[in-house]
């Protein structure tokens, strides 16, 4: 791409663009392309001098030392008037990689393994065949098309996802692919005129699939924004589809799927958040109707702000709890935002009910069994909060592979720096242990029904989250030191490391927090041991 832009260009020659290089007249090149930056030098966000300094040079290693690459394709675009001539520019490993928007990264790591370049060309993974290639590819040139451009300031802003980007989300199928497997994908294929990416067939779409669309989803660098995007859809939908009656499941299923609406799941509590049992908002029947009268409070509701329903559960008159599906518009239910420390792009939520009168309809499944479905929901929350936090920490990994590349200090790359090489190790090899954990799993809830998933999963799901979150405190830690006070500042060269930094710990604690995972992952084994001795 960048290659046919030069054709398209004006050429010039090293020596003519070295004569520009005064305040009169400053070029500088940056990637063999040459830009006019006289009139910007004084608006410069980093000061004239720097700009003056390089008057007339090729600066692609000092403008690297300050600038992330997408500077070049936003503030700068406008002063490019040319480009170097062919016979003079860089080569081979001098050229900065050129990324065209769909492209799989190169760098390191940065991929599952599966999905990094392969010398021979054949397949490398057992998991995987040509149709999660495609669909993988498919959902990284949506993303890189339709969301990356928009959601870096959306984010910044504190900007809900819009209703055009959840609409396109929902006709590419990327909704219904965050979905645990059943016959809601096949009916908004055939009746709704969703097209899954990458041409893939509702018969072939497995949980590898659902596994790439939420690590394609979850590595765009904006944590809040990327919460934004479904993550109430993935934990709140579930139970509506499952265990709904047949026309409310049809109903607001394709409502949800389409993204003409938007669901969450209100579980926690002031009082009660890995404490399910803890639960105060009640639910009294009223005799004449069978309807349920709801009264309380939830906190920490991620896209409550902008949910139209709430899956929420509530304690019965008997103590027991029931899953009820609740309507924005049926009056009663007040939201306001929560401030945490990502963005209120996520809309995280307090949500107040007050005297909401839920049709009998809505409840879903059998009353008093709330507690069971909320369980077996959680296997499928924990598994994709892993997928979601191992895909971030991948960019993070990616982030320092390529900033030890293009950093120097004392004299040479970061990289060529042991201690940093220690970094890089310390996290590629556990965010590898992550994936491949996750790809067994993976597998399991692909052969499993999910009756046998309740039983052999939820013990090693829970330890899983367990280990991905505690690895993703190490990348964190390891990341920030490796951009040192980059790390610490929301734009530029380390956003990426401050943003992850300032949001890993959300996937510690939702779903179910590190301590209660580690107990539980053990509990569930034991539950299973047989009377063992040495
Ligand atoms: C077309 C050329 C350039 C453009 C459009 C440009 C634009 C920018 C922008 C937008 C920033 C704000 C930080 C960010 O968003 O990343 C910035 C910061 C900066 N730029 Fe440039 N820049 C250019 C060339 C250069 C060159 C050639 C140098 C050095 C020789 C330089 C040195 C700096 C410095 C030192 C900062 C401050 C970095 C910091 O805060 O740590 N810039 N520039």
């Amino acid at each position: 791409m960048e290659d046919a832009e030069k054709r398209e260009l004006p050429s010039y020659s090293r020596a003519e663009v070295s004569k520009h290089n005064s305040h009169e007249s400053n070029w500088i090149v940056v990637d063999d392309f040459v830009y006019d930056v006289t009139k910007f030098a004084k608006f410069h966000p980093g000061g004239k001098q720097f700009i003056d300094r390089v008057a007339g040079s090729d600066s692609t290693n000092a403008f690297y030392k300050y600038h992330r690459r997408d500077v070049l394709e936003t503030v700068a675009k406008k002063f490019r008037i040319g480009c170097i001539r062919e016979e003079e520019r860089r080569k081979g490993k001098e050229r900065t990689l050129e990324k065209k928007k769909g492209d799989l990264e190169l760098v390191p790591y940065a991929e599952p393994a599966a999905f990094a370049p392969s010398v021979s060309g054949k397949p490398t993974s057992l998991y995987y065949n040509e149709t999660h290639v495609k669909f993988r590819k498919a959902c990284r040139l949506f993303f890189d098309t339709h969301v990356a451009p928009t959601c870096v300031k959306a984010d910044e802003n504190g900007e809900h996802p819009t209703k055009e980007v959840y609409e396109l989300l929902g006709k590419n199928g990327l909704l219904v692919a965050r979905m645990p497997k059943g016959p809601w994908m096949r009916d908004v294929v055939e009746n709704c005129g969703v097209e899954l990416l990458g041409g893939v067939h509702v018969n072939e779409f497995d949980s590898f699939h659902e596994l790439i669309a939420h690590e394609e989803t979850c590595r765009l660098g904006v944590p809040g924004y990327v919460d934004g995007l479904g993550a109430g859809l993935v934990i709140g939908l579930p139970p509506v589809l499952q265990f709904g009656r047949p026309d409310v499941a049809r109903t607001v299923g394709r409502e949800v799927l389409l993204g003409k609406k938007r669901i969450c799941l209100a579980i926690s509590e002031p009082a009660a958040g890995s404490d399910v049992a803890g639960l105060q908002t009640i639910a009294t029947k009223d005799p004449s109707t069978g309807d349920y009268i709801v009264n309380g409070v939830k906190k920490w509701i991620t896209n409550g702000q902008f949910s139209d329903y709430f899956t929420t559960a509530v304690k019965m008159q008997d103590g027991t709890f029931s899953l009820l599906l609740i309507d924005r518009a049926w009056g009663g239910v007040d939201t306001k935002p929560i401030k945490t420390s990502y963005s209120p792009s996520a809309g995280t939520a307090y949500v107040t009910y007050e005297n909401v009168r839920v049709p009998k309809e809505y409840l879903l499944g059998k009353e008093g069994k709330g507690f069971m479905y909320v369980m077996f929901n959680f296997n499928h929350e924990r598994w994709y909060i892993v997928a979601g936090t191992n895909a971030a920490n991948r960019l993070v990994l990616a982030e320092c592979f390529k900033w030890a590349n293009q950093r120097i200090v004392f004299g040479k790359k970061l990289i060529e720096q042991p201690v940093i090489r220690g970094k890089l190790a310390i996290m590629a090899a556990q965010i590898e242990a992550v994936q491949a954990w996750t790809e067994q799993i993976t597998h399991q809830m692909n052969v499993l029904s999910h009756e046998e998933q309740s039983v052999v999963l939820a013990g090693p799901i829970a330890l899983l989250k367990f280990f991905c979150t505690r690895v993703a405190n190490l990348v964190s830690d390891e990341a920030c030191q490796i951009f040192g006070g980059r790390a610490i500042t929301r734009t530029g060269m380390g956003r990426i490391i401050e943003a992850f930094q300032k949001s890993n710990k959300f996937a510690a604690i939702l779903g179910g927090s590190e301590e209660i995972m580690a107990d539980l992952g053990i509990r569930q084994a034991m539950k299973h041991m047989p009377n063992a001795r040495l």
